[in-house]
């Protein structure tokens, strides 16, 4: 097989231009470095020069055969061999080129049933996880204010971030716009960033390739390839190790991925939606999140309000709910009792709707008969607990967080702010200082009883 360069302007190319056998005689030849091998040969078995031949498969040119041989007067005598030679190299050649194609073919289609196979691996999990993502419940205002949002974003292929506490539906919403998304009929394939251990994120996400490090006993396709022409979810971005937000800004900036202990780069088609419940302007301030990889998430974000936000949705989503396990659990409840709804409407949902679904299953299981009168809310203390959890996290002024820890240690001490485990000794503060910031900060007696 001769290159390119050694063809041009050389004999090479006055075979392959020929539809008949040339000769060439070594002085023709002279020195010409690609025939000095042909031209001993050719010396030591007394031959006089080199014929080239091309060779055609059909009328398709594949290349070009020369030997020593004898001299022009034999070519004529032996034309016939000649031809049935370049024939059968001729079969060969594309025996060989045929079989290369067919095994080009087999890789190819090989790489597609690895991918259709994770594919169905992957849907069978999500269908064993999903129980039904196409009802989205609720009327309140702050659920139509989402939906406005989803229906203005789905159509494109923008980025979209999901902010949120948790159980509050951001993986519902994530679904509804790839569902109303031109991509809606391939897949949206959600990867969870906080479920895996920091070290394997990188190949969940990009793939790996066989022996790529210890245990990569197979080439495996990321998620990023799984989601192509469809969505990517990345749930809980925030839980994401720094080192590896890097590389994701990476893939969502150039488009294109490598696999773990890969060489090539892959193209890759996908729509990103995000989601988390944490303050990623908290996270970026306290350096654990990269704020060019936030500029590159939050291009539109959508928040969903809690539950405790969102009150008159409680009683639909019960009933909802009861509809649901209604059937899981042969139960035939219709109704919900209006004691239960308050109690329902009086609790504060620490965990959302997700805490609501699991407390509506668990009371469906203990009701007889057609009304739901018993919801199984948290005891009383529990419910104090959470609730200061929760308001642990509202945002306050430190003077606010000042009166309300003096009011918590007042109350403990009873009111007593002077003497050995008074107030002022447990605050440590001269008992003068304490009173003059009870004075300052609005605390009237009757607050600490
Ligand atoms: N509006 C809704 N109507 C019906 N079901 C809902 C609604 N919102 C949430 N749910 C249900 O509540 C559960 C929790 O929702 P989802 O998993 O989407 O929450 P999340 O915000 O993604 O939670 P996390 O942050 O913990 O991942 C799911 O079972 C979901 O089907």
């Amino acid at each position: 097989m001769a290159d390119a360069r050694a063809i041009e302007g050389s004999q090479f190319e006055v075979i392959l231009n020929s539809d008949d056998i040339v000769f060439f005689d070594p002085v023709e030849l002279g020195n010409k470095k690609q025939f000095l091998e042909f031209l001993d040969f050719s010396k030591e078995q007394g031959l006089s020069g080199i014929i080239g031949s091309i060779i055609k498969l059909g009328q398709q040119p594949i290349g070009f055969i020369v030997f020593p041989y004898a001299g022009p007067t034999e070519i004529h005598r032996q034309r016939k061999l000649f031809e049935s030679v370049t024939a059968q190299i001729a079969i060969i050649v594309s025996n060989i080129l045929s079989h290369q194609k067919i095994e080009k073919q087999l890789q190819e289609i090989q790489a597609y049933k690895q991918q259709l196979e994770e594919e169905k691996i992957y849907l069978t999990e999500e269908i064993e996880t999903i129980h039904n993502y196409t009802e989205i419940i609720g009327g309140s205002t702050a659920l139509k204010d989402t939906f406005k949002l989803v229906s203005q974003v789905s159509g494109s292929d923008s980025t979209v971030l999901i902010l949120g506490e948790t159980g509050t539906g951001k993986e519902l919403i994530a679904r509804a716009i790839h569902n109303n998304s031109p991509r809606k009929n391939k897949i949206m394939v959600k990867v969870n960033c906080a479920a895996l251990p920091a070290n394997l994120i990188e190949s969940e996400l990009f793939g790996h390739e066989k022996g790529s490090f210890t245990g990569a006993t197979e080439r495996r396709l990321g998620k990023f390839e799984l989601a192509n022409n469809g969505t990517l979810f990345l749930d809980e971005i925030g839980e994401m190790p720094i080192d590896l937000q890097g590389k994701l800004l990476r893939a969502l900036q150039e488009r294109e991925i490598e696999r773990v202990g890969g060489k090539e780069t892959i193209k890759i088609d996908v729509r990103i939606i995000a989601a988390t419940n944490r303050d990623l302007e908290k996270e970026i301030a306290e350096g654990r999140f990269r704020n060019d990889l936030y500029y590159r998430l939050n291009i539109f974000p959508i928040s969903l309000p809690p539950l405790r936000e969102r009150k008159q949705d409680i009683e639909q989503l019960a009933l909802h709910f009861i509809k649901q396990f209604n059937k899981n659990c042969g139960k035939n409840i219709n109704s919900i009792s209006s004691r239960a709804v308050q109690e329902l409407m009086d609790y504060e949902w620490p965990g959302n709707i997700r805490e609501l679904e699991h407390l509506i299953e668990r009371s469906v299981l203990l009701t007889n008969g057609p009304v739901l009168k018993q919801v199984l809310l948290p005891p009383a203390e529990e419910q104090l607990v959470l609730k200061a959890k929760i308001e642990d996290f509202t945002l306050k002024t430190i003077d606010e967080n000042e009166k309300d820890y003096i009011l918590k240690v007042l109350k403990h001490c009873k009111g007593r702010i002077a003497g050995n485990g008074g107030a002022a000794h447990i605050l440590g503060v001269p008992p003068t200082t304490l009173n003059s910031k009870i004075k300052r900060l609005g605390i009237k007696r009757e607050h600490t009883m």
